[in-house]
């Protein structure tokens, strides 16, 4: 995709979300971030645990009310959104979430997890065509349609999760979030979910956001990559970039850490240590110090780079 092609489908302006505001356990989780998601591309959001993925994605798709900022999809604003004008925005973001075990309610038969989204936005007919859907939507994810009658504690993790995103794709949304999908399944399982996901993108033209924690298979889905620490985007590039020209100490001692597979490179690897004591520095924004590649950093900082 080249820069004149890129269409924000997904627009967050100075998003913040604290809990328990103006209290002594008040969490800033998401710290005023700004950033694009174009259409057609997956972002990965990244970040260790706790600073902020999940209530990001929880913010955008107005599982949260946004403390402040602006969440502008399709060029309208949703931040503020009330709840029956939410409702259509709804049916057009989904989210995918971490646990597949958690996320299906066990009492619930297949078809009628799959068909919420459905019935919710009344998008069948009858229930022939209602049984017609969910079967298309089983084989759309490689499951048996026969499967439909089934409840969730017949199924694997990765067939769950199969479930879970025939589930995201009933209303047809346009964008969705999927909140570290695999990191629950075996490792083997994992790339199978992620191949899916991908051709189903390709097939869909959809946009993804893709939260992990685990940098070496966000690396492969990928097409940006933006990093979380304590609530903030500190660094956010095309993947290659972000992993070839890390730029912010943060980034670096992130991909530092992610094991090698080469013994010999091995050896000579070295995890880089970031001052976590003092993370930001006063003058500190998240600036564009070369064409795409963001980096939170003082003025000075970016003239080094331009
Ligand atoms: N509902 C809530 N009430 C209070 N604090 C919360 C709530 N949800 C999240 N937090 C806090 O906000 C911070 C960010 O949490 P969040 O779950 O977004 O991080 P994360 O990067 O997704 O982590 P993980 O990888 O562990 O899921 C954490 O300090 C968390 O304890």
């Amino acid at each position: 995709m080249t820069n004149s092609e890129q269409k924000p489908i997904v627009k967050v302006r100075h998003l913040k979300q604290y809990f328990n505001e103006g209290k002594k356990d008040e969490v800033k989780a998401v710290d005023d971030i700004s950033f694009d998601i174009y259409e057609g591309e997956t972002l990965g959001l990244v970040g260790e645990s706790g600073s902020g993925k999940t209530t990001t994605g929880r913010s955008i798709i107005r599982l949260y009310n946004p403390t402040s900022g602006d969440v502008y999809f399709h060029d309208e604003n949703i931040a503020k959104l009330k709840n029956k004008h939410l409702k259509d925005f709804r049916k057009q973001m989904q989210m995918i979430f971490q646990d597949p075990y958690a996320s299906l309610d066990p009492r619930m038969k297949v078809k009628d997890i799959i068909a919420e989204g459905i019935d919710i936005h009344h998008l069948a007919q009858n229930s022939e065509d209602r049984d017609r859907q969910v079967a298309d939507l089983l084989k759309k994810v490689n499951l048996n349609p026969e499967f439909a009658n089934r409840y969730p504690h017949e199924f694997s993790g990765g067939q769950r999760q199969r479930i879970g995103i025939a589930r995201a794709l009933a209303v047809q949304p346009d964008f969705i979030i999927a909140d570290e999908p695999i990191s629950a399944l075996d490792v083997s399982i994992q790339a199978q979910v992620v191949n899916l996901l991908q051709d189903i993108q390709e097939e869909q033209g959809l946009t993804y956001l893709f939260i992990a924690h685990d940098l070496s298979m966000v690396k492969y889905i990928s097409d940006r990559i933006a990093v979380l620490y304590k609530g903030k985007i500190v660094e956010m590039a095309e993947t290659e970039e972000v992993y070839n020209h890390p730029l912010h100490p943060y980034t670096q001692s992130l991909l530092s850490a992610v094991p090698v597979p080469d013994p010999e490179l091995e050896r000579n690897h070295h995890v880089k240590e970031f001052d976590h004591s003092h993370p930001f520095k006063e003058g500190e924004e998240l600036r564009e110090v070369k064409p795409g590649h963001f980096l939170y950093c003082d003025e000075a900082t970016a003239q080094k780079y331009q």
